[in-house]
């Protein structure tokens, strides 16, 4: 079956004057996927989010959203899908109950759907609480919860997790499974190549504004095991790292005679390593 469009990009660029902050940017987003931009700072995420949100014009190339050409794109579109930045806020000093039934209100949605998220998303217990008393982990979530009121069909997260400690960025990343579970589409932007390898189906690979490299986490692992290297653990607990060869070849077919053998992995790279490889650089 034909997967749906939802982003489509064609060669987009933009120049700030004169410096090219993107570079002929090709790609799709389906229905359905976290799709993973990955860059590291100043690679041109921010950038591309706001062209095909409509709030930034590209200086050449074709893209659209939903369908709508993103020149078409107008304030309706806040109604279909879900921004989560650095620059999402809410009122401090309100509740976190009054914060979303104030954006439940601008974006029509039922308030009993507030409730419905603050359960589900383990806020219902601080719904009192003003806005300011809560934890960074816990605003992120209300913030979360805020750009999905409206149940989006598409949602950009600009580093969503960034800042976070280790417990609350895998409460993100709950969220983040169980909206592509519930058939939302993420359009990511990280540089934390742990979180894109666990979260994403497909990363594209950003490095000086230009895309270096487009595929599934997997795929991109396999194209950059140059070195293809496997991982033997023997019957003895041993374990032993051999690269492919010859030499190698026979030492494994004595241990399998000798039934030596527990079990034989191949040592792919880390995505971490991958971009290193495909770009020359490292991500911070
Ligand atoms: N309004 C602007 N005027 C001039 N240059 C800009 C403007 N906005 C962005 N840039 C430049 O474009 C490049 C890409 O910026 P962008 O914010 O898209 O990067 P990013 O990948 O989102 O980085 P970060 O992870 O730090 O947010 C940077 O060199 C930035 O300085």
């Amino acid at each position: 079956m034909e997967r749906k469009v939802l982003i489509e990009a064609k060669d987009i660029s933009k120049q700030f004057k004169g410096y090219e902050a993107i570079k002929k940017l090709d790609f799709s987003v389906y229905e359905g996927e976290i799709f993973g931009f990955l860059g590291p700072s100043g690679a041109g995420k921010t950038t591309t989010i706001k062209i095909l949100t409509g709030q930034l014009k590209q200086t050449s190339g074709q893209a659209s959203i939903l369908g709508i050409p993103v020149e078409k794109v107008d304030e309706d579109i806040y109604k279909k899908i879900g921004i989560v930045s650095d620059m999402s806020g809410f009122y401090e000093k309100l509740t976190v109950y009054q914060n979303l039934k104030f954006f439940a209100k601008l974006l029509d949605v039922d308030p009993a759907t507030i409730d419905e998220l603050l359960k589900r998303f383990d806020l219902y217990e601080h719904r009192q609480k003003p806005a300011e008393k809560l934890s960074k982990g816990m605003k992120q979530r209300l913030v979360l919860i805020r750009a999905i009121l409206h149940k989006p069909k598409l949602l950009f997260l600009d580093e969503p997790t960034s800042g976070l400690d280790p417990v609350s960025a895998l409460s993100v990343h709950k969220m983040m499974e169980e909206l592509r579970a519930d058939g939302t589409s993420i359009f990511l932007t990280t540089h934390n190549m742990e979180e894109a390898d666990k979260l994403c189906d497909r990363v594209a690979l950003l490095n000086e504004g230009q895309i270096a490299e487009l595929d599934t986490p997997e795929n991109l692992r396999l194209k950059f095991n140059k070195q293809k290297r496997f991982m033997i653990q023997l019957t003895d607990h041993t374990e032993v790292v051999l690269e492919q060869s010859v030499d190698s070849a026979k030492l494994i077919e004595k241990w399998v005679a000798a039934d030596q053998v527990e079990t034989i992995h191949s040592c792919e790279p880390t995505l971490e390593k991958v971009f290193l490889e495909a770009t020359g650089r490292n991500l911070v």
